[in-house]
């Protein structure tokens, strides 16, 4: 069968599936935890039809991942790729261990509770973009058309500005990158300049939490003066008391778009919103369903950063932006280290949402490693919807091999990401700061 011929549904239905776990090189990023390891797990999943249409996702790949994909890519065989339900109800079936969930905060991703569900959730959400991929070639129709068509014809994306050291520490197998140190503010407006010059990005994250408050403050208000009326966050990933958060909304509040997770947990989040007129933003206090009636009628956030891959998939983010329309809240998208089959699939759903007020997080930029015959590009911030089939992207097997290789040879340390082990290679005794941490 080729592209675009008429399918019957047994075409459709799943031969095989790939697993292939990457590690993909990372620039010495700071975070509040620590700092990103020279190299970060990925999981690409790809699943194989009746009919030898290839489908591409991409999820987390560290262990715990693993060991829920392994089985559920057991389940799928026959199975249709058009089915999505029942790809839910299959990843329902997966029993997690325990261990693996104490509903403490994501220490890896900073990325709120961590539970059971969301586990199986950002597993299952890599099949679904897959299966979506697949079924998109099978029909010759884009990932968009098969979510009810795009809205915009391409996705605007901020400058993900980070802290950094200019290399990994002394010693530490790493692949060298061309953005040097900031650890100041005219490094990180040095390095909001190199963004706009290679990508043309116009709104600006600082990923806080860092330095103490007045450190990022000047920051902030470095970049202010630098790129006058230009969007701006600042997020501490919760690192703040209340009273400090408050103070950092009152200094920066003629400048910021909105502030991101300045501290952690709903009742803190609603305290500091009663006294700011700022808007709060979170991909921490809001990270599944269950979190948003309290949110919500608390009014602890007016944004909501969606993430397809812990949301549980493109049809998930899409029922996400319908909840926070109905209430009046703002979404726009999370990232964390991805490569460019999730930013295809990341672009795909953006495009299919009404009223994308904010340009979306991507780590994308400091990803110097791929695993497609061909980077997306930014052009002016912004992505184009691809309208190729599927999600328009190739994957490039050498290259994939070799990232393969590299997980392979690894002896366990950098398979399952932790920032502050990392920083404990800089920093012996470093342990991630108990918030607040100011
Ligand atoms: O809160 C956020 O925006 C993130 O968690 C994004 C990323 O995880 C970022 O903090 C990182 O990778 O250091
Ligand atoms: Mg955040």
């Amino acid at each position: 069968m080729t592209v675009g011929d008429a399918v019957s549904r047994d075409d459709l239905r799943i031969a095989r599936v790939a697993l292939t776990p990457v590690l993909v090189a990372d620039p010495p990023l700071l975070n509040t935890q620590g700092v990103h390891q020279p190299y970060t797990p990925r999981l690409i999943v790809e699943v194989v039809t009746e009919e030898g249409v290839t489908g591409l996702g991409e999820t987390y790949g560290d262990t715990k991942y693993l060991d829920l994909a392994r089985p559920l890519a057991a389940l799928l065989r026959g199975h249709r790729v058009d089915d999505l339900n029942g790809l839910s109800r299959l990843a329902d079936r997966l029993a997690v261990d325990a261990a693996r969930v104490d509903g403490a905060v994501d220490v890896g991703g900073l990325r709120g509770v961590q539970t059971a569900e969301k586990l199986r959730l950002s597993v299952v959400s890599a099949f679904e973009v897959a299966c979506l991929d697949a079924l998109g070639k099978a029909l010759g129709l884009p990932v968009h058309a098969l979510l009810g068509g795009k809205v915009r014809d391409a996705v605007e994306y901020s400058a993900y500005l980070f802290y950094k050291w200019a290399d990994h520490p002394a010693g530490v197998a790493a692949e060298p990158d061309d953005w040097g140190a900031a650890l100041d503010p005219a490094g990180i407006v040095a390095q909001a300049r190199r963004f706009t010059e290679r990508y043309g990005f116009t709104s600006f994250k600082l990923k806080g939490g860092v330095f103490p408050p007045d450190q990022e403050i000047a920051a902030v208000h470095a970049l202010a003066d630098a790129f006058p009326g230009h969007p701006l966050r600042l997020d501490p990933n919760g690192a703040w008391s209340v009273p400090t958060s408050l103070k950092v909304a009152r200094e920066l509040a003629d400048v910021l778009e909105y502030l991101e997770d300045p501290t952690t947990g709903t009742a803190a989040m609603a305290e500091v919103a009663a006294g700011t007129a700022v808007p709060l933003a979170t991909n921490m206090c809001v990270t599944t369903f269950a979190e948003i009636e309290e949110a919500f009628t608390r009014d602890a956030v007016q944004v909501v950063l969606s993430d397809h891959h812990y949301w549980g998939g493109l049809r998930r983010t899409q029922q996400l932006a319908a909840v926070c329309r109905a209430f009046g809240v703002g979404v726009s998208m999370h990232s964390n280290t991805h490569l460019g089959i999730s930013l295809a699939a990341m672009t795909h759903v953006a495009a299919t949402v009404p009223g994308l007020g904010h340009a979306c997080d991507s780590h994308y930029p400091w990803q110097s490693e791929d695993v497609l015959t061909a980077r997306l590009a930014f052009e002016d911030g912004a992505v184009r919807v691809p309208d190729a089939p599927g999600l328009g992207v190739e994957l490039d097997r050498d290259r994939l091999a070799f990232l393969h290789r590299r997980w392979a040879r690894d002896d366990g340390t950098l398979r399952d990401r932790d920032d502050a082990a990392a920083m404990r290679v800089a920093e012996p005794g470093w342990q991630a700061p108990r918030t607040p941490r100011w």
